[in-house]
């Protein structure tokens, strides 16, 4: 569910095994047009569709299967699966990064929250979609919390180039998913304002202390953050131009304009986690200013000085 960059990639090198996948778009006219064509133009035109691949519009074709793949942003998830039928044996897995901003619910957090009786996990780490969409190998994270449910999935999503590991650490794993972007968007500052590569590394090593600290604070096991959905998408999202939170920061850190309408889950993320954070008292410095830098209301070169200046401490 979800014809997006990451949602036709999933359903590409799924497909690509000889199972049956079927995509799901909003619309029939997206739908009729990605089946005409066997490409999503708009999102991964590099990546032609497998003959075993469907497209549909009707929602009666994504259910029953062994697995529904929810690839929609984390902020419009609840809405889109507003209209998926409660009943179900299908278990969910979301295929998404982010805290939602009005609740402060990860992505199988709010999967639970609107649809409790459902089999809810959730597939994160790094990766980008055109990597995976042409068979290039990629290692990703499957949580779940019931270890049986995982186990099925994680035999079910592993392909030839596509590897799983699994965890019974959502809270884990939904925070590294979620914290990198707020990670990569401050690394995208410092190298757009010309900071240079030093601070970088050290902008993402003190964003992956911050990100312990939230997790240990969480109830996140350390080992998960340290795994693929936490330090192996950190070293990707903050290292690559093809991020585009990364992206974000460096449009941020020179100045210039972002297109609103390009998915950038870090932004909204650090503003929810930096309202947790105040609520929970977890000090997470990084996470607040890039709050305020995506809001506006400071600066590159402020926030640099007040990270500088804050009182020493041991490492
Ligand atoms: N792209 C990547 O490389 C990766 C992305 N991810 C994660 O995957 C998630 C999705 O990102 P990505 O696929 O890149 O995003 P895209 O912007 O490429 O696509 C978003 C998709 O969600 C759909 N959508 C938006 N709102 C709704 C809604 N209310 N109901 C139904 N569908 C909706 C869009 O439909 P429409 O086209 O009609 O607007 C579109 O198909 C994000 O959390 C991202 O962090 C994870 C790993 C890699
Ligand atoms: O999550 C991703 C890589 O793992 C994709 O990163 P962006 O959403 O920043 O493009």
């Amino acid at each position: 569910m979800g014809a997006g960059a990451f949602g036709t990639a999933l359903a590409i090198a799924l497909a690509k095994t000889g199972q049956p996948v079927t995509l799901w778009c909003r619309t029939s006219e997206q739908a009729r047009n990605l089946d005409k064509v066997r490409c999503n133009s708009a999102y991964l035109p590099d990546a032609v569709f497998p003959d075993s691949l469907k497209v549909a519009q009707d929602l009666s074709a994504i259910m029953g299967g062994k697995a529904l793949l929810i690839a929609v942003p984390l902020q419009h998830m609840r809405a889109a699966i507003s209209i998926l039928p409660q009943k179900t044996e299908t278990p969910w897995v979301a295929c998404c990064k982010g805290i939602e901003l009005s609740t402060g619910l990860g992505p199988t957090g709010v999967l639970n929250d609107a649809s409790p009786n459902v089999t809810t996990a959730i597939l994160t780490g790094p990766s980008f979609a055109a990597d995976i969409a042409i068979g290039r190998p990629t290692a990703l994270t499957l949580a779940c919390k019931d270890a049986t449910s995982g186990a099925r999935l994680q035999a079910a999503l592993t392909t030839p180039t596509l590897r799983l590991y699994r965890t019974t650490d959502t809270v884990g794993a939904e925070l590294g998913g979620a914290l990198k972007n707020v990670m990569a968007i401050a690394c995208g500052a410092v190298i757009g304002a010309g900071l240079g590569d030093s601070a970088r590394a050290a902008t993402m090593t003190r964003g992956f202390a911050e990100m312990q600290r939230i997790g240990r604070a969480l109830g996140a096991r350390t080992d998960t953050l340290a795994g693929l959905s936490g330090l192996g998408d950190l070293a990707l999202t903050c290292t690559s131009d093809l991020s585009r939170n990364y992206r974000l920061g460096v449009s941020l850190g020179r100045g210039d304009a972002f297109d609103p309408k390009i998915t950038v889950e870090g932004a909204a993320t650090a503003q929810a986690m930096s309202k947790i954070a105040r609520q929970k008292e977890i000090d997470t410095p990084i996470t607040n200013i890039v709050a305020r830098l995506v809001e506006g209301s400071t600066t590159v070169k402020d926030a640099i000085d007040s990270l500088m200046t804050r009182p020493l401490k041991e490492e």
